[in-house]
Parts: C-alpha cells; sequence; structure tokens
C-alpha cells in the first residue's frame, strides 16, 4: 500500500479532479429517482405543468451530471491507472537494469517477466476498478439509504437492512477467495518459466525427441493454473447468482412494503419506483464492488512481488570517483589500462573460489590473451573487468583506480566488450551499430564493418538498414560475432575485450580480422578469451588459468617452454589437425 501510495503520490492533482467528477456523477444519479418521483406524484397527479417543466429541467442538468461524469471519471480513472502502472513498470525495469547478476538471479528471468507485464496489468485494473466500482459504494449506499429514508422512513430503514445483508455476505465470500486469487499469481510465474524454457529450446527438445516429455510437463503446469482459475470462476458463478438472486429478494421486498405502505396512504405510488431504483442501483455497485475486492487480494501480491523488486538493495555500489581523477598507476606501469592485484572472486552461492589470486595486467598497445580449458574461469574475468561482479579479495584496477571507486556507468563507457554469446537486437543492422555510439555516421559504421570483416552486410540490397531478427536469428552464428565486434569497435574504449568472440569464425577470416584489430585498437588494451591457440599466438602476453588459477603467463613461446598445461592445449590441437 505504501508502495502504491509513492507512485499515487505525483498524481495527486488528477486524484482530486477524478474522485471530485465522480461525486458530480453519483450525486447526479442518486437525484434523478427523487425527482422522477416527485414529478409524478405532484406534477402528473396534480397536472401542474409549470411543476412538470421545471422538474424535467432539473431531471436534466442531472442526468447531464451522472451521464457527463460517468464519462469523464471513466476516462480520468483509465489515465491515472496507466500512468501508475507506467511509472511502477519503469521503476521495476531501471531497477533491474541497476541490479548486479546475482541479484537478478534471486528472481529470474520468467519471474522478472511476469512481474514487469503481467502483475503491473493486475494493479493497473485494480486501480481502474477500485476507483470506478468500489469507491462510490461507501458514498452510494448511505446517500441513497437517505434519500430512500426522506421518501419514507419505512423504506429507508428496509433498504438499510438489506444492504447491511448484502455487505455481510460480501466480507465473508471476499475472505474465502483471497488465497485462491493469492495462488494464482504463483501459477502463473512457473507458467511462464516453463514456457520461456520450451520456446528458447525447441529445437534442442526436438533434436532429443523430447517432445512428449515436455507436453507432459508443460501439460501439469497448466492443469495446476487451470484447477485454480477454474476454483476462481466457481467463485465468480456463485457471487454472481447469489447477488443477482439477492438483488431480486430485495425488489420484491421493497414492492410488497411499499405496496402495503401506499395501500395505507403513508406513501405515494411513484415513490415506490423511487426506492426501487435506489435499492438496485445500490445493490448493483455492492454486487460490481465484490468482484472486484475478490481481485484485491491477488493485485496486493502483484503490488508485494514488484515492491520485492523495488527494494532490493544492489549488492554493486557505485562509486563516486572518475577516471579523470588524476590517479594513475605507477611510473613503471603507466601503460597499465586494466590491473588485475591479487585479486580473488567467489560467486554467492559456491562454496570454493572461481578465481583465485589473480595478478597481471593488461598493457595499452598490447594483446593480453587468456586460454584455458572450459569452465576455468575465463568469461568470469571479463565479467569482474565490466563489474557485474565484484572481487571478493584483492583488487582490480583501471586506469590506476580501484573498480569499486567507480561507477558502473563510468567504467563500461571506457570499456568496449563482445560477449560470448552474439546478442543482436531486433531493427537493422545501423540501429545496432549505433548501440556503440549513438552520434556515429556511416562513414564510421562502414569502417567498423570493414575492421570486423562484415562487409557481407553491404552486399544485402538494403545495406546498413538490412533488417535484424531479434537476437540476429537472421545471421550465421559467425556473422553475428563479427556484427558484434563491429558494434564494440564503434565505441572508442580504453579496453577492448574480445569473449571467445573469434570461435565461429573460419581460420582465414579470424586472421584478417586479427590483423585490422591491430591498427584500429593501437592505442587501447586488448584482452581476448579464447579457446583457440591460432587466436592467441602473437598475443604480447598469454594468461593460462586452470580451475581459477594462473599456471602460466608469458608469450606462446614461454608458455610452450615452462607451462605444461598450455603445451598440453596447444599440443591437443595440432593434432586435432591445425
Ligand atoms: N552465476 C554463477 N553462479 C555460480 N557459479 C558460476 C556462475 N557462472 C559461472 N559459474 C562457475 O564459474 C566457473 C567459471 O565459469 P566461466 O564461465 O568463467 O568459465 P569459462 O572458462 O569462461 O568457460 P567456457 O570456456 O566454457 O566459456 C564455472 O565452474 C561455472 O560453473
Amino acid at each position: 500500500m505504501r508502495l502504491l501510495m509513492r507512485f499515487l503520490k505525483p498524481y495527486r492533482g488528477l486524484v482530486a479532479v477524478t474522485l471530485l467528477v465522480l461525486l458530480v456523477d453519483n450525486v447526479g444519479t442518486l437525484l434523478v429517482p427523487t425527482m422522477l418521483a416527485n414529478m409524478v406524484n405532484t406534477g402528473i397527479t396534480t397536472g401542474d405543468v409549470d411543476y412538470i417543466l421545471r422538474n424535467g429541467l432539473y431531471m436534466f442538468i442531472a442526468t447531464s451530471m451522472a451521464s457527463g461524469g460517468t464519462v469523464l471519471g471513466c476516462y480520468l480513472s483509465a489515465r491515472l491507472a496507466a500512468n501508475v502502472a507506467c511509472d511502477i513498470r519503469n521503476a521495476v525495469y531501471d531497477k533491474s537494469l541497476e541490479l548486479a547478476a546475482s541479484d537478478f538471479e534471486r528472481f529470474g528471468t520468467g519471474s522478472m517477466i511476469t512481474r514487469s507485464l503481467n502483475d503491473i496489468n493486475v494493479i493497473q485494473q485494480a486501480i481502474l476498478q477500485t476507483i470506478q466500482l468500489v469507491l462510490p459504494v461507501p458514498f452510494l449506499a448511505v446517500a441513497g439509504i437517505i434519500f430512500a429514508w426522506f421518501i419514507d422512513p419505512a423504506m429507508g430503514t428496509l433498504l438499510g437492512v438489506v444492504v447491511a445483508i448484502v455487505l455481510v455476505a460480501a466480507v465473508f465470500t471476499v475472505a474465502n477467495a483471497a488465497p485462491i486469487f493469492m495462488r494464482l499469481q504463483g501459477f502463473i510465474d512457473r507458467m511462464n518459466v516453463v514456457l520461456r524454457e520450451n520456446i528458447v529450446g525447441a529445437r534442442v527438445i526436438r533434436a532429443f525427441n523430447k517432445e512428449r516429455h515436455e507436453e507432459r510437463r508443460l501439460d501439469e503446469v497448466f492443469s495446476d493454473y487451470a484447477a485454480n482459475a477454474i476454483k476462481v470462476n466457481h467463485l465468480f458463478v456463485g457471487l454472481d447468482s447469489s447477488s443477482f438472486f439477492l438483488m431480486n429478494i430485495a425488489e420484491v421486498a421493497v414492492l410488497w412494503v411499499g405496496g402495503n405502505r401506499v395501500g395505507a396512504h403513508a406513501m405515494q405510488i411513484a415513490s415506490i419506483s423511487a426506492v426501487l431504483e435506489y435499492a438496485i442501483l445500490i445493490l448493483f455497485f455492492v454486487m460490481m464492488a465484490q468482484m472486484v475486492v475478490l481481485t484485491l487480494p491477488r493485485a496486493a501480491a502483484c503490488l508485494n512481488r514488484a515492491q520485492q523488486v523495488l527494494e532490493i538493495e544492489p549488492s554493486i555500489v557505485d562509486g563516486e570517483r572518475t577516471l579523470d581523477d588524476g590517479a594513475r598507476e605507477p611510473q613503471d606501469e603507466a601503460d597499465a589500462v586494466a590491473v588485475f592485484d591479487h585479486m580473488s572472486f567467489r560467486f554467492d552461492d559456491a562454496d570454493e573460489d572461481t578465481l583465485c589470486d589473480l595478478s597481471f595486467a593488461c598493457r595499452r598497445g598490447q594483446t593480453t590473451a587468456i586460454v584455458g580449458s572450459t569452465g576455468s574461469g575465463k568469461s568470469t574475468v571479463a565479467k569482474l573487468l565490466l563489474r557485474f561482479h565484484d572481487a571478493t579479495k584483492g583488487s582490480i584496477r583501471l586506469n590506476g583506480v580501484d573498480l569499486r571507486e567507480l561507477s558502473q556507468g563510468e567504467i563500461r563507457g571506457h570499456i568496449a566488450y563482445v560477449p560470448q554469446k552474439a546478442w543482436l537486437f531486433s531493427g537493422t543492422v545501423a540501429s545496432n551499430l549505433r548501440f556503440g555510439n549513438e552520434d556515429a555516421t556511416e562513414a564510421d559504421m562502414l569502417h567498423a564493418l570493414r575492421v570486423a570483416q562484415s562487409t557481407f552486410v553491404l552486399d544485402q540490397p538494403q545495406g546498413l538498414d538490412t533488417p535484424v531478427a531479434q537476437g540476429g536469428t537472421n545471421f550465421s552464428g559467425g556473422q553475428r560475432q563479427r556484427l558484434a565486434i563491429a558494434r564494440a569497435l564503434m565505441k572508442h574504449a580504453d579496453l577492448y575485450i574480445f569473449d571467445d568472440s573469434f570461435s565461429a569464425l573460419d581460420f582465414k577470416t579470424d586472421a584478417a580480422l586479427r590483423h585490422a584489430l591491430q591498427d584500429e585498437t593501437r592505442d587501447a588494451a586488448v584482452l581476448i578469451i579464447a579457446q583457440r591457440i591460432s587466436t592467441i599466438l602473437h598475443a604480447d602476453q598469454i594468461v593460462v588459468l586452470k580451475d581459477g588459477e594462473i599456471v602460466g603467463l608469458g608469450t606462446h613461446s614461454e608458455l610452450m617452454e615452462t607451462c605444461e598445461v598450455y603445451r598440453a592445449i596447444a599440443e591437443s590441437q595440432m593434432k586435432g589437425g591445425e
């Protein structure tokens, strides 16, 4: 609730105007039955045309208030709900970008998608329906009973008793329904996770003939959701029918008691229809409010889930220093761009260090390579440099400043990164390249494409405007890698990181690309993570990792003589046909 208040606060004015408009609508609606009764009881029975015309005008004004108020109220409340939902959605998204990888993993991608889309839609609907259908109920009920009481105190009392009975029944139903709605959101989360896995991994499922197995798994998840949704529908059906039954009973009671009162000359005939209208109006709103209130626990659960994301304290806190603060490595290390200083790192959920006591420097104008068997921690080195995680022991410095003292934006502004899995965004080649530099000219883009050996784009009829599907799936693995490299080259960085970015390239393209890169990155440090020895053969220094520890550091020829692990990797690849 606190969260909702926080997001409603900027719209205080809109909230006030919306409530005022709804009040005008409700007052108009309540006045019409009494005016109609007066017109019949006084105007028509006495034949007073002036009275009928005057009262008709008042009725017209009241009806205009009611109908105008309804239209405007619907518009304003829809606008308010949409704005608040949009703000919550943006806040959740912004927070998800702030979170460190380990923070994000606490929720998982599937749950984050449900929280950002489905949950916030539920909140939006709840805000809208609460304003339109729940908030008017107390006013309509109290004012309607008072109006009926003024027409005839006995009828007012009768209406009060009926409304009280219906309200007690509503409270009872809502209390029983709340847990079912709370569970529903959890099932949606689960469906999202399993569906995502199945859609993304569809080809693997087919390749392993696991369609039946996955169908059963999905069926289980869908059935759980369906069983719960059916319970919800039973509830609504029960509620609907009992509400209409109570409404009809109330109408009969009003006609019965009203008829007797007219027979006893205690009330005039048209007053029965006025009281009947108040009864129907109040009971209809109570019925609708009941339906909405039933869904509020679900909306509260959704709000709570959004709050869980918004309240999480990112485990990576931005520092305040900038790289222009003047700190530099000592004179003899002046060319060091990134320095690992006895750095160790352990994942939160791991029992031992993934990287242990790493010490090496990536120097300006030089290429540093990292090799090692799979799982030895190569990609983790890149992620630490980008501050997706913080070192557990020791430190990493960028241009002489400890990464923990810098903001993530500052760090990433000085690093160009090509991830292991080359991911492209839906759009065009140009829009993907501009991701690296918003102000890039066409000449900049063509240059980056040439360096990255991606001129195949220019052979396409649309050139730079060639469409790119989500993830870049309309390109081959090697083409995607080269476009991701071109995107990184759009940025003028101090450090270029290529995480296994040449693995899908043939040897000729790999060699041509590395040759072109040399000129391009002459003034920067380059870090290449690779599995293939041929890719890093000419690196100025090669770091050999084994189980997260450095077991060799030197050039290719030095390591061939001194490092057994390196020699074993190199020899296995030579035998493999290189
Ligand atoms: N988010 C994580 N939580 C826990 N452990 C992780 C996580 N990510 C990676 N690891 C572990 O850290 C180790 C190093 O992973 P990393 O991806 O750095 O290896 P790599 O040398 O790049 O492997 P590859 O060559 O296969 O890409 C692995 O044992 C892996 O299981």
